[in-house]
């Protein structure tokens, strides 16, 4: 059952804390869902607290979007059985914005909607007038990719970064062990942060929870329950998610030829 935002969870920054802005000036809000149990990779520690270029992974995700000047609220929705390493995260952060922590769901659907639900009277106000969505398993994100979503997102609606599906691999259909034909090639394959106006993206996940709906992205529920425009704009190949181990090792090279 989808329930509302855990009371006990630790929550550092105040509502109107370090967060406030005038009514006339609202921000955008970073959720970071690190809420998920990421088995792929094979550690018995939540994937996203693994160690990465010098920090946990999930310390990525919250520094990029935290140096984002137009992002005044940061979310990082866990797992109880995680308080121990989220507080050693919070202790280590450097974001400029103090991060909030929510307790997530059993799905990603249920985790995005305790995000919302904690950001609801900032959105119902007008304080947050967008919100931007992304995987602590991406933690190679940019502050650059975060602001084109955010501008994009704020111009259009919705706004998701992506790369065209051709440019990764030639798609085919397969039809049990045969290979059938190739798929047109207008696929995308998306990324995250997703961005979008923060009302309708809460009155859809409201509506998703009524009617028991469950998508592989914010993108998805926003086209199933809102008339807000999803508009794609180029991602980055480096913002890849963190499935297997594999993908550790290609991370921290891309880290280590970030210095
Ligand atoms: C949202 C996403 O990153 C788009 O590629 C992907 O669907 C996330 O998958 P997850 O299984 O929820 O990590």
């Amino acid at each position: 059952m989808i329930g509302g935002v855990a009371a006990d969870a630790p929550t550092r920054g105040e509502p109107g804390g370090v967060n406030q802005r005038p009514a006339s000036a609202p921000t955008a809000a970073g959720v970071v869902l690190a809420s998920g149990s990421g088995t792929r990779v094979g550690s018995a520690v939540n994937k996203v607290y693994l160690p990465l270029g010098g920090r946990r992974l999930v310390s990525w995700s919250l520094a990029a979007l935290g140096q984002v000047p137009d992002i005044g609220v940061l979310v990082l929705v866990t797992r109880p059985q995680d308080a121990d390493l989220v507080a050693e995260v919070l202790d280590r952060a450097e974001s400029r914005v103090a991060v909030e922590v929510v307790h997530g769901g059993s799905s990603r659907q249920e985790s995005e909607l305790m995000a919302l639900r904690h950001l609801a009277p900032r959105i119902r106000s007008g304080q947050v007038d967008t919100v931007l969505i992304h995987d602590a398993a991406r933690p190679l994100v940019t502050p650059e990719l975060v602001t084109r979503v955010l501008r994009a997102a704020r111009e259009h609606g919705g706004a998701v970064p992506g790369l065209p599906a051709e440019d990764l691999v030639t798609v085919r259909e397969q039809d049990g062990a045969e290979l059938v034909e190739a798929v047109a090639a207008d696929l995308v394959g998306v990324q995250t942060p997703q961005g979008f106006a923060s009302a309708p993206l809460l009155a859809a996940y409201e509506q998703a929870a009524r009617e028991g709906f469950a998508g592989t992205d914010t993108a998805s529920c926003m086209e199933r329950f809102s008339a807000v425009p999803v508009r794609w704009i180029p991602g980055s190949r480096r913002n890849f998610k963190i499935t297997y181990a594999h993908d550790l090792v290609v991370a921290e090279q891309v880290l280590a030829d970030r210095h």
